[in-house]
């Protein structure tokens, strides 16, 4: 038995993640030689079509949606193991057939009993799709593996989340579950660790006597796109501040882990997503923030009195002693002016600032250009930025303010591999320290089960614009402002 070979199969495998992510990080694993070299792709899709003209389909795709370069040689090697497999998986007896194909496969044409489920589906068919797979034993035998990969969202609140993981559990054990996020596999994200943990100068200062305040914002370019059926049901609370951002959040404000490993990790994600709170759940109107882009009604597949969210802003607390009193504002949306991702610490501001102002010579700077800030760089560029006051060299005593820039992309740049190869890369080699555990899923759907969505008013803001006002005022009243502006400002990327 090969552990290291796979049939990789592939549900949705005409829609936008395997066209987009799951297809070019292929590529880019057989072109970095990362590929198990007993590697087969069984893409299912509904749509007619024969294995040439969807393989046409993926190199176009590759091509105009993504920047890889798409290498000859790599990308003949792959598709000759891709197979489009014709399929309604909302059909119970579609799956004997796909049994069938899968077994026939394995005896003439050697694939991998070694099966990688991935569901790049809607959330509402994951369940339906598992326990098909469970009922007509599509799994594999004899010391191979099945592992399934599961998409975000994990449910669509609490109740459903749980009910979907007792589904799952029935057939999949907890060790073959890959439940996705993405973010947890961005290089700067996984840099949060290694620079709070690793650099004494960070670590002792992370805490609520030297925070002043922590800010999140993942901002998006595009509008929806084809995805509108999806995205209309879910909005952004779900799409994004559930998974991706409240992960990135735990992974910055988290205890340090008993160690680094996948456990260890988890176990401290989970202690801190149990402390989430907004400050006063009754407050959801005055704390979060939605609001929808005005081309949205125009948009393929979204209802015409829709009120889902395309923009979410929130602030929330850390219930407990590290970060007593710190604010946490995150910040997501789409069809904003530009595409970025950054994770910001504002620490206090020093004494000297804060007590003389502007009589004091020495301190010239406004309260807010007084702190020190430490932005993680997450995309498109990905680095480390550190504003420190200095003196500013002259006769009188002045200070000036050092920004001090790493890029961490303009020295990996065609190394750094997208985060979809990796987590693919991990889950052929079996480590899910990079996938979501259940009860850090759970404790997410809960927080954002107590923002009282109802009561939160829906404002519209402009296209390419930098969202709606009312976000800004979240942190006026505070005496605050979004670091994410204030780079746009500076035209910084
Ligand atoms: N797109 C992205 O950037 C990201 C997506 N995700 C997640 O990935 C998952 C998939 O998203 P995405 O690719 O965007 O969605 P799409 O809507 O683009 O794709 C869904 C796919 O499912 C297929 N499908 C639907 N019903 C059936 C059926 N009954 N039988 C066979 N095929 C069917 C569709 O086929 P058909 O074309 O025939 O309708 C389509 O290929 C979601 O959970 C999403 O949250 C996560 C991160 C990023
Ligand atoms: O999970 C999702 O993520 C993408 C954004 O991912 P990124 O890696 O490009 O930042 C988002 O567009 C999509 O709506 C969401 O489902």
């Amino acid at each position: 038995m090969n552990t290291n070979s796979c049939t990789m199969i592939i549900f949705g495998a005409t829609g936008d993640l395997t066209l987009r992510k799951l297809i070019p990080a292929i590529h880019q694993l057989k072109w970095g030689g990362y590929l198990p070299e007993d590697f087969n792709l069984v893409a299912i899709g509904r749509k007619p079509k024969d294995d040439a003209e969807y393989r046409e389909n993926l190199l176009d795709g590759m091509k105009t949606l993504t920047n890889i370069l798409v290498e000859q040689s790599t990308w003949d090697y792959i598709s000759e193991r891709i197979h489009y497999f014709k399929m309604d998986f909302s059909e119970d007896g579609e799956y004997e057939r796909l049994h069938a194909y899968l077994e026939k496969n394995k005896k003439e044409n050697n694939f991998s009993s070694n099966y990688l489920f991935y569901l790049a589906v809607a959330p509402d068919k994951f369940g339906f799709i598992v326990k098909n797979l469970k009922e007509k034993n599509i799994s594999s035998e004899n010391g191979n593996w099945s592992r399934l990969v599961i998409e975000k969202p994990f449910g669509e609140n609490l109740q459903t989340a749980y009910d979907l993981n007792d589904e799952i559990a029935k057939a999949f054990n907890e060790e073959n579950i890959y439940r996705i996020d993405h973010y947890l596999a961005k290089e700067m994200i996984q840099n949060i660790t290694m620079l709070r943990f690793q650099n004494t100068i960070f670590e002792p200062l992370w805490r609520n006597t030297y925070i002043d305040n922590i800010q999140i914002s993942v901002l998006e370019k595009d509008g929806v796109g084809s995805r509108g059926g999806y995205y209309d049901q879910t909005g952004a609370l779900r799409d994004m501040v559930q998974n991706h951002l409240l992960q990135t959040l735990a992974i910055t404000a988290m205890e340090p882990p008993a160690s680094l490993g996948a456990d260890d990790m988890r176990d401290s994600k989970v202690k801190l997503m149990s402390e989430l709170v907004l400050f006063d759940p009754g407050k959801s109107k005055t704390d979060v923030i939605f609001g929808q882009y005005e081309g949205y009604h125009n948009e393929t597949g979204i209802a015409e009195d829709s009120e889902t969210e395309t923009f979410a802003a929130l602030k929330l607390f850390i219930d407990n002693p590290r970060w007593k009193g710190v604010p946490f504002y995150l910040v997501t949306g789409k069809k904003l002016s530009e595409k970025s991702a950054q994770v910001t610490i504002q620490f206090k501001n020093p004494a000297v600032c804060n007590a003389s102002g502007k009589s004091n010579p020495i301190y010239e700077l406004t309260p807010n250009s007084c702190a020190n800030i430490l932005e993680i760089k997450i995309q498109p560029r990905e680095g480390i930025h550190l504003r420190l006051n200095t003196k500013k060299p002259a006769v009188e005593d002045q200070s000036v303010v050092a920004e001090m820039e790493y890029c961490q992309s303009c020295q990996y740049s065609f190394n750094t591999p997208d985060a979809y190869e990796k987590l693919i890369l991990d889950v052929i080699k079996g480590d899910s320290t990079r996938f979501t555990r259940w009860d850090e899923l759970a404790l997410s759907w809960y927080f954002i089960d107590s923002i009282d969505k109802k009561s939160v008013p829906l404002v519209s803001y402009k296209d390419e614009s930098e969202g709606p006002q009312e976000a800004d005022l979240l942190l006026k009243r505070d005496d605050r402002t979004w670091w994410f502006k204030e780079k746009i400002k500076r035209g910084e990327s």
